[in-house]
Order: C-alpha cells, then structure tokens, then sequence
C-alpha cells in the first residue's frame, strides 16, 4: 500500500512500503514524548549482529540474548518532525477468553515454585493470536497517535520478521556518560479523575525492581541515585515508577551496562537464573523478541545509546498477528487477577489493530 506523495508524511512512509516491497530491513521510530520520527533504512538484506553494543545503528534483541541481537545498519537515516497526528477510526475489537485456563494454571505453578522458596519473582506471560486486516504502516501510524508518550516503532528484517510496538519501559539511555534508566512495575487499569491506589503488594514488588538495578548499577557507575515511586500512566494503564540516573565511571563498558540489565525482574524475576529456567519449562512458547530490547546504539555519537524495553508489541504476519503480554508473579499474586492483567494489557494492542 502506498501513501499520497504530495504529503511529506505519505512520501516517508512510502520508502518504508518500498523497503517491505524489496525485502529490505529497516527501523522506524519515535522516542517518547518526542515530534521526530525517525528511519534507518539497510541497503542489502545481511543479517548483521550487535555483539560488543560498540556497534552502529538500530538494535533489536530477543529475550534470550544468546540467540543473538540483530543490528540494523544505517546505511540511510532519514528523520520527519510531527505535530499533531490524526487518530484513525477504530473497530472495536476484543480480546477473547481463550488460553484462560493455561495462564491461570502457569501463573498457578510460578507462585507454588515461589512458595517452596525457590524463587522470589517470575514474570510469566502468553502470546494471543489475532486476525488483522490492517497493514503494518497503517498499525504504525495508529500507534504514533494514539501513544505519544510510549516509546512506538515498526522493524522489518525479511530473515528476521515484522514487529512493532508502544513500550513505556527504558532499558537504558546513555549520553555524555551520564546514564539513565527507570525501575517499572505493578499495573493497574487506568481510570479518569482517578489516582491510583497502590497495595503493599505492588509496592513490595516495584522495590524489588529498584532493588535489584542498585545492585547491578553500583559498580559500573560514580554516582548513582534511584528516585522515589510515582505513579505513571501507559495507554489505558497505571505501573509504579522510579527514575535512575547516574554518571558511568571513565572505564565502564556499554556492554556491560546493557548485559547487567537485561533481563530485568521487571520482565523475568529474582533471582534472574532460576526465574529464566522456570519461564524456559512452563511458559510453553518461545518469547521471541518480546522483553528483549530495541533501540539506538551509537547512531549520533559513540557511547550514546537509547535502547528500550521490548513490551506492549506485537509480531505481524501476513494475515495475523501475536500480541504479547505478561505480569510480574510473586507470593502475594491472586492467579485471576494476574489473568485480567494480561488482557488489560492487551489492550494496547487491540487498540490499533
Ligand atoms: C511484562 C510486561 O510488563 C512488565 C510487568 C509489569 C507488572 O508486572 O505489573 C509492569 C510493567 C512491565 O515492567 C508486559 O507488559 O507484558
């Protein structure tokens, strides 16, 4: 499908339909709260990896990082500056009841494995399938306008597949050795005129994030300070949030940042090692690229990096699609309502298809 050309919008995303046309990779972006939206287009369709995060260009990880993250390479960058965007008219489409059983059972097993001490957290997590009539430039749009505060993208790689997304979670953001990031969790529907309320369960659980990214970041940073908990809204949800900020030691390694938070117990649990086992045997699906990251790696400038957590997405097949969603489980979690906080989430999605 092509956009009308006369319009500065429709002539950039007509270089993405041309892209999907011959089989070329790119990644199409916009940071949140931002105007610009930003592609970086591949010349040749290579599968090129990011291995050391020294690398150039656009970032899309998986989950298990062992399988390799792949690198978008900026042979092309072009940027568009936006004001408003119109939303698009929607169908309601809604989330059915399917696979309710398997995830009460799964959530059921996690907080069983919690309660023989073996683990503290888990994140566990289930992938709906969907029809779509929708193309992925149109889904696109649909996301820019309806979530200006998530960070929303659209990749394509023909070796890779077609994903696109409208996360509010940071991985991490480093530029001028000043890193920053952010400790989410616990989720809540969101209502107007109305804050939320959190329980000690969500509190607990949004410590144990902050917690953990202390722990982790101490080393490889001079300062390092963690903020309070402050509610935050995400599309048609609330989640607790803490700003981390810190400035990197002369020595540190951008590697070793990214590695030391990915996963997170945001996206997999505590302890991270016996969390990930547990989700590799019981989840019963393999996540893809969903809860891995995404972003820029040293695109302006080295050792500047803008990389984000890959949630709230979806994986785009010709007809169809899966959404992704999952939630935090710890000892204190009520299997039923871990259910609805999937199809909450879920909703996201839904939205824009
Ligand atoms: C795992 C997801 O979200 C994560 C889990 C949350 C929770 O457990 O409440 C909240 C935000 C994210 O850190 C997801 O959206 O699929």
């Amino acid at each position: 499908m092509h956009y009308p050309e006369h319009n500065p919008l429709g002539k950039f995303f007509n270089k993405m339909a041309t892209s999907f046309e011959k089989g070329l990779p790119f990644s199409c972006y916009r940071k949140p709260g931002e105007k610009e939206i930003r592609s970086i287009y591949q010349h040749n369709d290579a599968l090129n990896r990011a291995v050391t995060f020294k690398e150039r260009g656009f970032v899309f990880a998986p989950f298990d990082l062992e399988k390799g993250a792949v690198l978008v390479q900026p042979d092309d960058v072009q940027t568009i500056s936006l004001d408003t965007l119109a939303t698009p008219a929607k169908e309601k489409v809604h989330e059915g009841e399917s696979g309710k059983l398997q995830h009460i059972n799964l959530v059921e097993q996690g907080i069983s494995e919690i309660r023989k001490g073996h683990l503290e957290k888990v994140v566990l997590s289930r992938r709906i399938s969907v029809e779509r009539s929708k193309g992925p430039i149109d889904i696109f749009y649909t996301l820019l306008s309806l979530y200006p505060q998530a960070f929303c993208y659209l990749f394509y790689h023909p070796k890779v597949g077609t994903w696109c997304g409208a996360t509010p979670e940071t991985l991490v953001q480093i530029s001028n050795n000043t890193m920053k990031t952010m400790s989410l969790a616990a989720t809540m529907p969101y209502q107007e005129h109305k804050e939320p309320e959190w329980g000690s369960k969500e509190i607990e659980e949004q410590q144990l994030v902050s917690d953990y990214i202390r722990v982790k970041l101490q080393p490889l940073m001079e300062k390092l300070k963690v903020g309070d908990a402050k509610s935050t809204r995400a599309g048609n949800l609330w989640h607790l949030k803490s700003k981390v900020k810190g400035t990197l030691l002369p020595e540190t390694d951008i590697g070793e940042i990214i590695t030391s938070l990915h996963p997170t117990p945001a996206v997999c649990g505590i302890p991270v090692s016996a969390a990930n086992t547990f989700i590799k045997k019981h989840e019963g699906y393999d996540r893809g690229f969903y809860t891995g990251f995404l972003g820029e790696l040293n695109l302006e400038k080295e050792k500047e990096i803008s990389l984000f957590v890959n949630l709230r997405c979806m994986e785009l097949h010709p007809n169809s699609a899966f959404i992704f969603v999952g939630g935090g489980i710890t000892a204190a979690s009520d299997p039923e309502s871990e259910w609805t906080e999937t199809q909450n989430k879920s909703l996201t999605m839904f939205n824009v298809l």
